[in-house]
C-alpha cells in the first residue's frame, strides 16, 4: 500500500541545512498541503508514496529556498540611478528626492513585483521588505505566492506613507492586525535607522513590541560616520538602543560595521540578530561587519542584499559568495565562515532572524515546502566533490531551475508561472522613462 502525496521529488543531491550539515545523495522529498511530509532514499520513496505529481531532478540539487533578510524591493526600480556614492550623499541627495516624487502605490506594486521575479529566479523564497506603503508590499508578495517579513516603516519626518513617526506606528498596527491571517506575511515595525528616528517613537515601539511580539529591523551602527555624529552627542546608537528598552531576540540590527566591546556585548546579552549586507557596505563604503568575531560571539548573523540602488542586485547566491570571502578578508583566517556556514546564514539562520524559523529555513519534515532545484550539470560546477562548495565559491543564480513556495511551483524550468515578464518589464521601463525624465506624479 502506498500513501498518495501532492508531489515527490527525487533528487541526486539534497542539502538540508542540517546540525549534521548533510548532504544527501539520491534521496526524495515527499510534500503533501505545502508541507514537507518526508525526506528519504529514493528507492524507498518509490515504495512508500504515489504522487499527483512526480519529477526525478537529475543533476539536480534540492535545498531550502534562500532567505533575503534585509531590502527595499521596490527600489529594484532605482537600480543604477545614482551609484559610487557613500551613503549620506546617496541618500540625501538622490534617493530621498527620488523617493518623495515618485513613490506611490503603483511604484511600490511594480517595484515589488520586479524585486519578486528577480529574487525568485535567482532562488529567494522568502525576503523581509522595508519600504513605503507596506500594505500593498505584503498584498503583491501575498498574490504571487511569496513569503515576506514586511517592515513598516518608521521615521520622524514626512515620506509618502505617513506624514511622523506616530503616524507611521499607527498604520503599522493596522497592516499588522490585517495580516494576521495570512500564512505567507509576518509584520514587523521598521524605524529607519537611529538617526531618522527620536526617543520617544522608539520608547513606543518598544512597548508595543514586546506586548503584540512584533519583531523590530533597523539599520543600526551602518557607517563609522552615524556612530561619530551620535557620540558627539554622548551616546552610541546601540547603547543608546538599549537604553530605550528596545534591544531583545525580536530586534534585526542591519548592517553593524561597527561595533566595538561594549556594542557586541548588548547585542550578545539580548540576543539581537543581526543581519549582514556585505554587497551593499562595499558599494557604499560603509565598513566591514565583523561577522566572524559575532557568531564566534553565539550571535544569529543572517545576509541581506539591501535595495537594488545600493547592491545593485537580489541575488543572494552571489551574495553567500561575498559574505564568505569578505569574512576571511575581515579576520585574516582562510576559515572564517565556511561554505556550510554562508549556506546557513542565507537559510537557517535567516528564518531565525525574521522568527520564522518553525516555518522555513530549512528542508525538515513539517516545514513549509520552501525548496529550490539546482542545475548541477554544467561545465563550471564539474566535478562535483561537494556540492556545498559550488553552491557558494562558483555562478549559482543562473543555475536555479524550479522553485517552490509552501509547495507552489513558482518557477519551472527557470520561468516565473504567475507573472508575464514581458508585462512586467515594460512597466519596469516605463518607469525608467518617466524617472530619467523628472516627471514626478505631483
Ligand atoms: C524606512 S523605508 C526605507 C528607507 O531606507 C532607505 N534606504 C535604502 N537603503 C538604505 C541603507 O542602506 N541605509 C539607510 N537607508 C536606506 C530607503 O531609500 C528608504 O528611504
Ligand atoms: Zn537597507
Amino acid at each position: 500500500m502506498t500513501s498518495q502525496v501532492d508531489s515527490l521529488l527525487h533528487a541526486r543531491w539534497i542539502v538540508p541545512v542540517d546540525e549534521a550539515q548533510s548532504v544527501l545523495e539520491y534521496h526524495s522529498i515527499a510534500i503533501d498541503q505545502g508541507k514537507i511530509l518526508d525526506i528519504l532514499p529514493t528507492d524507498q520513496a518509490r515504495e512508500r508514496y504515489s504522487a499527483k505529481h512526480e519529477q526525478t531532478l537529475d543533476d539536480q540539487l534540492l535545498m531550502p529556498g534562500l532567505i533575503n533578510a534585509h531590502g527595499h524591493a521596490a527600489m529594484s526600480l532605482f537600480r543604477g540611478l545614482a551609484d559610487d556614492l557613500a551613503l549620506m550623499t546617496w541618500l540625501q541627495e538622490h534617493i530621498w528626492p527620488a523617493e518623495a516624487a515618485f513613490v506611490s502605490p503603483e511604484f511600490v506594486r511594480d517595484g515589488t513585483q520586479l524585486a519578486i521575479a528577480e529574487m525568485l529566479k535567482s532562488g529567494t523564497t522568502c525576503f523581509s521588505d522595508m519600504y513605503f506603503y507596506p500594505d500593498i508590499a505584503a498584498e503583491t508578495a501575498s498574490d504571487l505566492g511569496m513569503r515576506a517579513q514586511i517592515c513598516c516603516p518608521i521615521l520622524d519626518f514626512p515620506t509618502p506613507w505617513a506624514k511622523d513617526a506616530d503616524e507611521g506606528i499607527h498604520k503599522a498596527i493596522e497592516v499588522h492586525a490585517a495580516q494576521r491571517h495570512n500564512a505567507l506575511i509576518s509584520i514587523a515595525f521598521g524605524p529607519h535607522a537611529p538617526y531618522t528616528v527620536s526617543d520617544e517613537p522608539l520608547r513606543k515601539i518598544a512597548s508595543i513590541q514586546e506586548e503584540l511580539q512584533i519583531p523590530v529591523q533597523m539599520h543600526v551602527h551602518e557607517t563609522a560616520f552615524e556612530v561619530a555624529e551620535a557620540e558627539k552627542n554622548g551616546q552610541r546608537p546601540i547603547s543608546r538602543l538599549s537604553q530605550l528598552g528596545l534591544l531583545g531576540p525580536n530586534f534585526q540590527a542591519v548592517h553593524t560595521t561597527q561595533l566595538n566591546e561594549e556594542d557586541l556585548s548588548l547585542l550578545v546579552r539580548h540576543n539581537v540578530k543581526v543581519i549582514h549586507c556585505p554587497e551593499s557596505n562595499l558599494k557604499l563604503a560603509s565598513g566591514f561587519c565583523p561577522v566572524d568575531k559575532l557568531i564566534k560571539s553565539g550571535v544569529t548573523v543572517a545576509l541581506g542584499t539591501d535595495g537594488a540602488a545600493s547592491n545593485n542586485d537580489l541575488d543572494m547566491f552571489g551574495e553567500m559568495q561575498t559574505a564568505a570571502q569578505l569574512a576571511k578578508a575581515v579576520s585574516g583566517d582562510a576559515s572564517s565562515v565556511p561554505a556550510y556556514e554562508a549556506l546557513k546564514m542565507a537559510s537557517l539562520k535567516g528564518a531565525e532572524a525574521l522568527g520564522l524559523e518553525k516555518i522555513t529555513g530549512s528542508l525538515e519534515i513539517g516545514k513549509a515546502a520552501d525548496i529550490i532545484a539546482i542545475d548541477m550539470s554544467q561545465p563550471e560546477t564539474q566535478p562535483v566533490y561537494n556540492p556545498t562548495s559550488q553552491l557558494v565559491y562558483t555562478r549559482m543564480a543562473d543555475k536555479v531551475k524550479h522553485v517552490w513556495v509552501n509547495g507552489k511551483m513558482l518557477v519551472r524550468d527557470g520561468i516565473l508561472t504567475q507573472i508575464d515578464i514581458e508585462k512586467l518589464k515594460q512597466k519596469a521601463r516605463q518607469w525608467g522613462e518617466k524617472i530619467r525624465a523628472g516627471d514626478s506624479h505631483d
